[in-house]
């Protein structure tokens, strides 16, 4: 059977920051419903492709295919409307709204139709089913009315998830979900993020390398803008390029 069309195509992206070279040639391919991982050392560039991709930073060369058209020329705003979302290392929220009226909102964004004033349309059951199934598939149900400021680092960041999933949202740009989470929240939010595989595609960068392991159905692993080595878990954990440049001798 013919493999299906990879999601997003990333060929030879390049971004100099002065001298420097953050991207440099950087090429990798994403399947749909699949969780491929980037990861490198401090530097490696995985930011600024994360950044790239959401169309927040122009390449300076190269290109990116989504969904078989090239996204090169569009803004962010259009790349969310395609489909793209993508989590920051700080949570981007509404502080002050509830949990409910954050995902509603996302879900207003997503839907054709428009309500003319949000304050009354936010307990609209066109808005406030698909928010609660979204909260519900990322396991925030039970904190719909609690304030966004009130929640833990990991709830906010698994709120940021569900936004992301209201807006419609099939690739998810995922940059270190975990920084900043203690055991029990880094294993919650692996396994929410578990549950979204298949149904969406997932571009995760992470330092954490049991999620990565855990998560990852491919590693790309980039050094000084590049990827320099690329496979399943396996592959890249025995990769001599690997286990030198970022490992470390000692890795399993
Ligand atoms: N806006 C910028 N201006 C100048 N240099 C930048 C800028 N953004 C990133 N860089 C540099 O580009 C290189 C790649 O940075 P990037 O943040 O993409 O790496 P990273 O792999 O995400 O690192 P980390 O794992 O530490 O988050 C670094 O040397 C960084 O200092």
């Amino acid at each position: 059977m013919k493999p299906p069309s990879p999601l997003l195509v990333v060929d030879g992206l390049r971004k100099r920051f002065g001298g420097l070279a953050a991207t440099d040639g950087l090429s990798f391919e994403v399947a749909p419903g699949e969780c491929l991982a980037l990861i490198g050392p401090n530097g490696a560039g995985k930011t600024t492709a994360i950044s790239q991709l959401f169309g927040e930073i122009r390449q300076d060369a190269g290109s990116i295919r989504f969904n078989g058209e090239i996204i090169d020329a569009l803004p962010t705003p259009e790349r969310v409307r395609r489909g793209i979302g993508r989590l920051y290392q700080i949570p981007q929220l509404l502080a002050d709204d509830c949990v409910l009226d954050n995902v509603a909102l996302a879900v207003q964004a997503s839907q054709a139709h428009s309500f003319r004033f949000w304050r009354q349309a936010r307990r609209d059951p066109r808005l406030v089913a698909p928010a609660m199934a979204v909260l519900d598939r990322v396991r925030l149900a039970g904190r719909a009315g609690a304030r966004a400021a009130d929640l833990s680092h990991g709830e906010q960041r698994t709120l940021e998830l569900a936004i992301a999933l209201a807006r419609g949202s099939h690739l998810l740009l995922l940059d270190e979900p975990m920084a900043g989470l203690g055991p029990s929240e880094t294993v919650e939010m692996t396994e929410v993020i578990e549950g979204l595989k298949r149904t969406h595609t997932i571009l995760l960068v992470e330092h954490d390398m049991e999620a990565v392991f855990r998560l990852a159905d491919r590693i790309c692993v980039l050094v000084a803008g590049r990827v320099v080595a690329s496979g399943t878990a396996t592959q890249v954990r025995s990769d001599p390029q690997v286990l030198a440049a970022y490992l470390g001798t000692e890795a399993p």
